[in-house]
C-alpha cells in the first residue's frame, strides 16, 4: 500500500485508540461515560476491523489487546420494583402550572390543598426497611428494575440503618451530592489528572454507583426522602404533609421547605421565594414539586405509565453558566 495510505490508516488508528480510552477512563472511573455503551461497541469493532487488517499498524498497549477490552464493568446486581418509581411531568410557566392545577381540580368538588416541595438535584432512591432495620436500598433504573446499592447507601451517614420504630416500610427519595462536596472532588480529580464530574447529579451517579463502597464513602453523599409506597397503611398518614412529618419522626432525612398551598398566586409566591434563597442552598435543586395534599386523591387520580397525575415539576430555566 502507497506510504501515504499507511499514513492515513495510521492515523485512524491512533485517533480510535485513544478516542475508546478516553471513554474507558469515564466509564470505570467517573461511571458517567460520555457516550453510550453502543457507539463504545461500534467504535471498538471499527478498531478490531483494522487491527485484522493491518496487524502491523496495531502497538502492544492497543485497547483490542486488552484482556476484554470492551466495557465489562460488571453491573449491581438488578432489583424489581413491584411498584413501579415514577418520574415526574414537567411544566415550565406559571401559566402551565395553574392549568395543571385546573385541571387536577376539575376531578374533585372539594377544593384541593397542595404540598409545595423542592426539586432536589440529585438521583432518585429507594429504601426498604424491615422490622425497622435498612434491608435494601436500589436505585429507579428504568423505573420497573433498578440497581442494588444497599452497601453503598449503608455507608451514607444521613441514611439511618434502622429506623425509630420497628416498621415494614419502602421510602423513596433523592440522594445528592452537597455543592461544597461537588467542588472540592473535582478540584481533587483536576489535581490527580482524572476526569471530572460535569455537574454534582452525574457526581452523585457515578459516587454510589460503584462496586467498590470505599470510594461512595468518601465522596459525602446526602438524601432527602419526601415519600412512601402505600403510606396509608404502611405508616398511617392521609396527607402528603403529615407524611413527610411522619419519615422525619422515623429519623429520615427531609427537607424543611415544604409548605401547604391553595391557590396558584399561593404557589407563585412560594415558588419567587424558593428561587431567592436557590443560591443559599447547600444542594442543587432544579424546580419545586407540586402535589396533591390529600393522599386519597392520589388514588382516585392514578398515574400514566411513566408519570403520577396527583403531582407535577415546576422546572426552573437553567442557571446561567458562571462566566
Ligand atoms: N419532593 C419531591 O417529591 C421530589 C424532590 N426531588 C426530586 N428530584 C423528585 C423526583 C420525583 Br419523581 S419526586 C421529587
Amino acid at each position: 500500500m502507497a506510504d501515504s495510505n499507511m499514513e492515513k490508516v495510521q492515523a485512524k488508528i491512533a485517533q480510535l485508540e485513544q478516542q475508546l480510552k478516553t471513554w474507558a477512563r469515564e466509564y470505570y472511573e467517573n461511571d458517567a461515560p460520555s457516550v453510550e455503551d453502543a457507539v463504545y461497541d461500534q467504535t471498538y469493532a471499527e478498531l478490531t476491523q483494522l487491527a485484522a487488517t493491518y496487524p502491523e499498524l496495531i502497538g502492544a498497549d492497543s485497547v483490542t489487546k486488552q484482556v476484554g477490552g470492551k466495557l465489562l464493568k460488571p453491573d449491581l446486581p438488578e432489583v424489581e420494583h413491584p411498584v413501579p418509581m415514577l418520574s415526574l411531568g414537567d411544566v415550565f410557566s406559571i401559566e402551565a402550572l395553574a392549568d395543571w392545577l385546573k385541571q387536577t381540580q376539575a376531578n374533585f368538588d372539594e377544593q384541593l390543598a397542595y404540598n409545595a416541595e423542592l426539586k432536589i438535584d440529585g438521583l432518585a432512591i429507594s429504601l426498604e426497611y424491615e422490622a425497622g432495620q435498612l434491608k435494601r436500598a436500589s436505585t429507579r433504573g428504568d423505573g420497573r428494575t433498578g440497581e442494588d446499592v444497599t452497601a453503598n447507601v449503608r455507608e451514607i451517614k444521613a441514611i439511618p440503618r434502622q429506623l425509630n420504630e420497628a416498621i415494614d416500610v419502602e421510602v423513596r427519595g433523592e440522594i445528592y451530592m452537597p455543592k461544597a462536596s461537588f467542588v472540592k472532588l473535582n478540584e481533587q480529580r483536576e489535581k490527580e489528572g482524572l476526569t471530572t464530574f460535569a455537574n454534582p447529579r452525574n457526581a452523585a451517579a457515578g459516587s454510589l454507583r460503584q462496586l467498590d463502597v470505599k470510594i461512595t464513602k468518601e465522596r459525602q453523599l446526602a438524601a432527602f426522602l419526601y415519600h412512601a409506597v402505600d403510606a396509608e397503611r404502611t405508616l398511617g398518614v392521609e396527607t402528603q404533609a403529615d407524611l413527610l412529618q411522619r419519615l422525619t419522626a422515623l429519623g429520615l432525612p427531609t427537607n424543611p421547605s415544604n409548605a401547604v398551598l391553595q391557590t396558584i398566586d399561593e404557589i407563585q409566591a412560594y415558588i419567587s421565594e424558593q428561587v431567592v434563597q436557590r443560591e443559599q442552598l447547600t444542594y442543587g435543586i432544579d424546580g419545586i414539586v407540586i402535589k396533591v395534599n390529600d393522599l386519597a386523591a392520589h388514588d382516585e387520580l392514578g398515574n400514566t405509565v411513566k408519570v403520577p397525575r396527583w403531582a407535577i415539576a415546576y422546572k426552573f430555566p437553567p442557571e446561567e453558566a458562571e462566566t
